[in-house]
Order: C-alpha cells, then structure tokens, then sequence
C-alpha cells in the first residue's frame, strides 16, 4: 500500500537524515522505533504529506505523494491519512461533534454521523460530543484526536509518541485503543516511539 523508497532529508544547515526503504501494507501494525534526534518526526511528516522529503519518495497506493501540491495534497491527506499528533490540535471553539464535522468538510467529504457516533461509542466519549476542548480531559482529548483522526476512514493512522507521558496503565489503555480502532476502521498504524513498554505489544518495527 504505502512504499518508501530511497528516501533522505536535509534541513538547511542540517545533517542529511536517510530512510530505510520500508513497505507498509493495508491493515499492518509498526512502530517506528529510533534514539531521539534520529527522524521519527521528520519522516511521520513526509509520510503525512506535510513535508516534502530532499530526495526519494513516498508512494501511496501507486501514486507519488509529494507530487501532489496544494489543495489536491490536502484532500489526499484528509481521505487517506489520520494523525494522532502529540499535541491535539482540536479548533477550541467547536464542540467535539463539530471538529468531526470540520474533519470530513476540508476534505471534501459528506460527514457520516452513524460512523461518527459509533466512533465516539466505541472510543467512550459519544456522551460528551457536545462538549467542547476545555471541557475535556487530557484522556478524552486524546480519544477526541483519535476519532476525528478516524473520520474519514483513512487507510493509515499515525500516531506520534501517544504514551510517553502515560502511566503503564494508560499507556497499555491508549495503545490498544489504537489497535484496536485501526483494526476496527481496516487502517494501517504506524506509532513513533521510544517508549520501551510499546515494543512489547506490536511486533513489527522500522528502526531508525
Ligand atoms: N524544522 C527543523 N529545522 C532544522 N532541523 C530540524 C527541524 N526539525 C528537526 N530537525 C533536526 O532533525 C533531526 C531529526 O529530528 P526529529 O524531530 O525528526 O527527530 P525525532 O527522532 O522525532 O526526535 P524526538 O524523539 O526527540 O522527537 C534532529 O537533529 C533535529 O534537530
């Protein structure tokens, strides 16, 4: 589905940074594993879309991402992509309902709210779809990320280092959400990380 290939990246007046070619495929789950400073995050950019790589590419179902540009890119990223950012990026002013809807209208797409109901359910926050970012917990917040990541059916999820702030108990609790909401939604999950006690429970992993 998704395939890296001779892959590297310079920030201006940086070191070049080189990617391992890596193949992910539908429904797959990796960690992205590497020291702090090695390109966890610079890579979930480029495979997000966000940045594009100095060299090599990324392709998603046959087709070349970073040629895309613009509005056609962020479409692409809105129906194909979900992320789970560290910070969660909520619009403060809309409830939770309506940041799903946001979700889906920028990219194009007609909001689903039998899916977007059954995500909140699932994800044990549909009786708080009317409330609004300040008046969520860090832990809804972050199941509230989850589902609008989750909107649109993206065939890949991508979550930046979403336990290592946790305890062991909420951090097993957020990693098997995870799980299981990309296996629930047939998306692939990719979760950079350094966090030690996530390597135990995903077997698959891209060191850098
Ligand atoms: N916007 C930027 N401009 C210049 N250099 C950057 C920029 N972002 C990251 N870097 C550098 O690129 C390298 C890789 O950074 P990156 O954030 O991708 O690493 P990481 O593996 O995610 O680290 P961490 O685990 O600490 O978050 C680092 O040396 C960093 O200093």
């Amino acid at each position: 589905m998704i395939k890296i290939r001779n892959l590297s990246h310079n920030y201006t007046g940086g070191r070049r940074i080189n990617f391992p070619d890596w193949d992910i495929d539908s429904m797959d789950q990796w960690l992205l594993l590497g020291a702090s400073g090695k390109g966890k995050s610079t890579l979930l950019n480029i495979l997000a879309g966000l940045l594009s790589p100095t060299e090599g590419t990324v392709t998603h179902n046959e087709l070349n991402l970073h040629s895309l540009s613009g509005t056609a890119l962020d479409r692409f990223r809105g129906r194909h992509i979900g992320i789970v950012f560290q910070q969660t990026h909520l619009i403060k002013a809309l409830n939770a309902i309506q940041n799903l809807q946001i979700a889906s209208s920028l990219a194009g797409l007609t909001f689903d709210d039998a899916h977007a109901m059954n995500l909140l359910k699932d994800l044990g926050i549909h009786e708080l779809r009317k409330k609004y970012p300040h008046e969520l917990s860090q832990g809804q917040l972050q199941r509230l990320s989850v589902a609008r990541a989750l909107i649109n059916k993206p065939d890949l999820l991508i979550a930046d280092e979403p336990t290592s702030s946790l305890d062991d108990e909420n951090a097993f609790q957020v990693l098997e959400m995870l799980q299981t909401q990309a296996k629930n939604n047939q998306a692939a999950l990719v979760i950079a990380t350094h966090d030690q006690r996530v390597s135990q429970r995903i077997d698959k992993s891209y060191l850098l």
